[in-house]
Order: C-alpha cells, then structure tokens, then sequence
C-alpha cells in the first residue's frame, strides 16, 4: 500500500477509493444466490514476462465475507485490480455482479466499494472535507442528506473525533478508515478491500473486524486481501489461498481447517515413555515441550481409545488426550508444503 495519497496538495494521488460516481443509478444486477464474483481461466502476464496470476478460477457466493490470501506477491492485488476493471487480463474472464469485467464497469462499480493501495485523499483538506467532496462527486447522491451521510460515515469508521484535522496529518490507520468510509458514503453490494487492516494497531484491527461483520450482517457481501490467516479466520466465513499467481484452494474456512489432520496431544509427566508407545504404535512427526507431546493425528483406523489404553497400560500417566484441531495455517502447509513464512 502507498502512503503517499495525502501529500498531494491539488490532486489526489492512489486508487480511488470509491469507485462510485456512474452516471444512473442503475437496478441491481445479479439475481440472489448467484455469485457475486466468478472468473475463469484468468490470466496475467506483465509485460516484463511476469506471470502474476495464472488460471484462476474463484467464485465467490453472495453474503459471504471471502478472505483472498496468500503470501506478498502470490497475485491477490494483480487479482483484484483485473476485478475492478483497473488492468486487463492477458485471458480468461471475470464477472462481479453476474456482469463482465472490464466491459460492464460503469454499471456494476457504482455498486462496490474499493480500497485498493491506500486510499485517494486530499492531503489539505480535513477528513470531513475529503468525504464531503467524495459525496459530491457522486451524481446520484442527494445533496440535502449530504452532511447527515458524512457524519454517518465518519461514525461508522470511528473517525468523526478526528474529522476536523487534516488528512495529511492523519496515520496510515486514519487514512485506511477514511478511505473505508468514503467506500460506505453509499449502500454497496460488495466492498472490495485489499488488506484492509494494513498499518493497523491491534486495537485498529478489531475495529475493522467488527465493522466487516456489520456490513456482512446488512448483507454486504465482502471480498478482502490478506495475508495474516488469524485474520482470515477470526472475520471470513469463506477463504481462497494464493501461491506464486495459483489457486491451491477455496472454500468455507471451517471445511478448510477441518481438512487439516490435526494433531494428537498428550500431557504427561511420563513424555519418555509416552513417546516411546506412540512411536510403536506407528505415530510419526512427534515431538515433546515439556510435559506435552503431540504428534500427527493417527489416521482414522486408529481407534483413540486403544491408543489411550496402550498409554495407561504402559504406566504412562495421562493428564490430557485429544486431537487438536487443525487451523487454517496447518492446511495452508499441508496443502503447499511450505509455511506462510510472511512479514506480520
Ligand atoms: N506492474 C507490474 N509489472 C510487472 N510485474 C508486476 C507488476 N505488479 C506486480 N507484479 C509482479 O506480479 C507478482 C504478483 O504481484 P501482486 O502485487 O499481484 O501480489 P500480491 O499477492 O498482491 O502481493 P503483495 O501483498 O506484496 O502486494 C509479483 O511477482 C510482482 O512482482
């Protein structure tokens, strides 16, 4: 993301962050249920040869609030902006709102709200100006309910305190929430954020959570960049994860997670002996922190109970038995045999 957006004097610099400001207010375009986003085979190839985002096929369903992650560079922002019509790709198609994209984008962006690489601010003018100005732009908004939808906004956001100062004075956090609240000036059916809680402290990062799942709760549906898997699975009910400009998976996060194996846990103040018995056992990928053992959870054919028997019968004393969940990082390593070994 830029941070150069609200140095501009005269002119904003960066993506616009909302994408707003057709003319027409044109009827909704996609029929309930239908995906909000659909591509197929879609391709990018930069003109230096890079091929950033290579066959992808992602469908994103309606309601849903769609984590987009990957780690830097594995294609989510190249991804995204073929989705808002910002680049073209090489081949293969993209749909947002059940209509084609680029072709349709004067129909179908008025109804999404961007954040794509910082926001677009007016650097000498204060947070209420800046968003004032974004309303005015936007031919279909009523200008006698402007200052109420402003005020709305900055609430929303929680930056109505700090609304009065100007916008180059603002943090990174203060400029993303701007942003954020310039993209909910109007009711949209799907907001697009590319890592929406970047240059965030913790405290800013819940605020953002809670505020998705407002909106999803309204029904906007919601597709956001990542590349922090806490993220994606305390606030997306669906996840798509990207490796080197290809799809390795998409789906709900609970069956994402869930497809992880897991790992058996023991606490013990026996760990010798208890690892000794797993091993025999034919449990693989052990290892001891103290009085705790976990290994890879046996394969189902293995019945617990007899493995738990096995322990007690060994003279191993047990505090604890169970197979831990999997998380989603543990099905991101299993499914590409790497860590998401990214900058936090
Ligand atoms: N304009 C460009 N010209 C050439 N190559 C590019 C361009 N933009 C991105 N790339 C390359 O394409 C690949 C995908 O980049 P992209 O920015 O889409 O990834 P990303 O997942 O969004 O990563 P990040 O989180 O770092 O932004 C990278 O190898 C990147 O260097």
């Amino acid at each position: 993301m830029t941070d150069t957006a609200a140095e501009a004097e005269d002119a904003p610099e960066g993506r616009a962050a909302a994408t707003g400001a057709a003319p027409g207010n044109p009827a909704p375009v996609t029929a309930t249920g239908a995906p909000v986003i659909r591509t197929r085979g879609l391709t990018k190839r930069y003109r230096g040869g890079q091929l950033a985002v290579d066959g992808l096929d992602l469908t994103v369903p309606a309601g849903s609030v769609f984590g987009f992650l990957g780690p830097n560079g594995s294609g989510k922002t190249t991804t995204i902006r073929m989705l808002m019509g910002l680049i073209d790709p090489t081949s293969g198609t993209a749909e947002v709102l059940g209509r084609p994209m680029p072709e349709a984008a004067r129909t179908v962006l008025p109804e999404v709200g961007a954040l794509i690489e910082g926001p677009a601010l007016y650097g000498f003018l204060n947070g209420r100006d800046n968003l004032l100005r974004y309303d005015r732009a936007d031919p279909t908004a009523d200008p006698r309910t402007r200052r109420a939808r402003v005020d709305e906004a900055l609430t929303r956001v929680g930056l109505a305190a700090a609304s009065g100062k100007k916008a180059k004075a603002y943090s990174l956090g203060m400029k993303q929430r701007l942003g954020l609240a310039a993209a909910l000036l109007r009711p949209r059916r799907l907001l697009v954020l590319d890592e929406p809680t970047n240059g965030l402290d913790p405290q800013g990062m819940r605020e953002i959570r809670l505020l998705v799942r407002e909106l999803a709760a309204e029904g906007t549906t919601v597709f956001l960049s990542s590349h922090l898997l806490d993220e994606i699975e305390q606030v997306c009910t669906h996840a798509a994860v990207m490796a080197r400009g290809r799809l390795i998976v998409q789906g709900p996060v609970a069956d994402l997670a869930a497809s992880a194996r897991g790992r058996l846990a023991v606490t013990t103040p026996d760990p010798g002996a208890a690892a000794r018995i797993l091993k025999e056992h034919g449990l693989t990928g052990l290892s001891t922190d103290g009085d705790r053992l976990t290994a890879d959870a046996p394969p189902a054919a293995v019945d617990l109970a007899d493995l738990n028997a096995a322990l007690v019968g060994g003279g191993v004393r047990v505090r604890f038995f169970g197979v831990e969940r999997g998380s989603l990082e543990d099905a991101f390593v299993a499914l590409t045999g790497e860590g998401f070994d990214v900058a936090g």
